[in-house]
């Protein structure tokens, strides 16, 4: 994490910037923010800085299951006939691929706990960094299929900060002409949520909570820290 103590002449990325406050985004158009009490009761156990990284690492992927299950809610279903062991009858079956694109690293718990939702979901994965220093995301890696049968995609990061990384990410798999794309992630600063329902409007945006702003290095507060340190203990 960059400090914030440097040489007092250095300009931190976020200082003197103007964010939004919480009440201006609450009711942006295709925004979700759970409002789920389980949500809020691991909310609690994630942010908690005691909370060392295995329990920390299970509940990203706890929460992953619970966004996966909200925003999957309005998917299509096809209709199938299938037999009982004492008759026949109409079940239904989600309707076309489904896929999931975790943003590296701290997206793959949210994608494990996805899964648990989809099993059968496809994973493409995007390595993402944000430069500390310019908080501009860098793609490092990309393992994007070519051939696309999905009918929506997924893209999942714990942390909405300033927006950047999210927003390449959507960037990146509109050039796959997937029908449909959304987003989830667990906590997001006003200012990104913002940056992110105006560069791409026609997205759902699913998020556990909506945190009060980003301090002047770009971290959330009041936030969890680094959510990919977090999970995989490297500090
Ligand atoms: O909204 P932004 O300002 O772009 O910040 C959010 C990004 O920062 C974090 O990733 P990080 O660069 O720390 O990579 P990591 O997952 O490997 O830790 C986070 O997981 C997002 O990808
Ligand atoms: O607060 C933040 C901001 C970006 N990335 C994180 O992991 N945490
Ligand atoms: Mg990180």
């Amino acid at each position: 994490m960059l400090e914030a103590s440097g040489e007092s002449h250095t300009k931190l990325p976020m200082q003197g910037i103007a964010q939004p406050t919480r009440a201006e985004v609450l009711n942006l158009p295709r925004v979700h923010i759970s409002q789920h009490p389980v949500m809020a009761h691991k909310m609690r156990l994630l942010r908690d800085r005691h909370t060392a990284s295995p329990e920390f690492y299970q509940l990203v992927k706890e929460i992953g299951s619970l966004l996966a299950y909200e925003a999957t809610s309005s998917l299509a279903l096809r209709e199938q006939t299938i037999e009982t062991p004492l008759q026949e009858t109409k079940a239904y079956r989600l309707a076309g691929g489904i896929g999931v694109t975790p943003v590296l690293r701290a997206g793959l718990g949210l994608a494990e706990g996805f899964r648990q939702v989809i099993p059968d979901v496809q994973v493409w994965h995007l390595g993402l960094r944000r430069d500390e220093r310019t908080l501009q995301a860098l793609e490092y890696y990309n393992r994007l299929p070519h051939e696309v049968d999905l009918q929506v995609c997924y893209a999942v990061d714990p942390m909405l900060a300033t927006g950047g990384s999210a927003i390449d990410a959507i960037n990146v798999l509109k050039r796959r002409n997937i029908p449909r794309l959304s987003y989830i992630g667990i906590i997001a600063a006003p200012y990104g949520l913002l940056r992110l329902s105006q560069a791409h409007p026609d997205i759902d945006i699913y998020i556990a909570e909506l945190d009060e702003g980003l301090n002047d290095v770009g971290y959330i507060v009041p936030g969890l820290g680094d959510a990919g340190d977090r999970q995989f203990g490297t500090f």
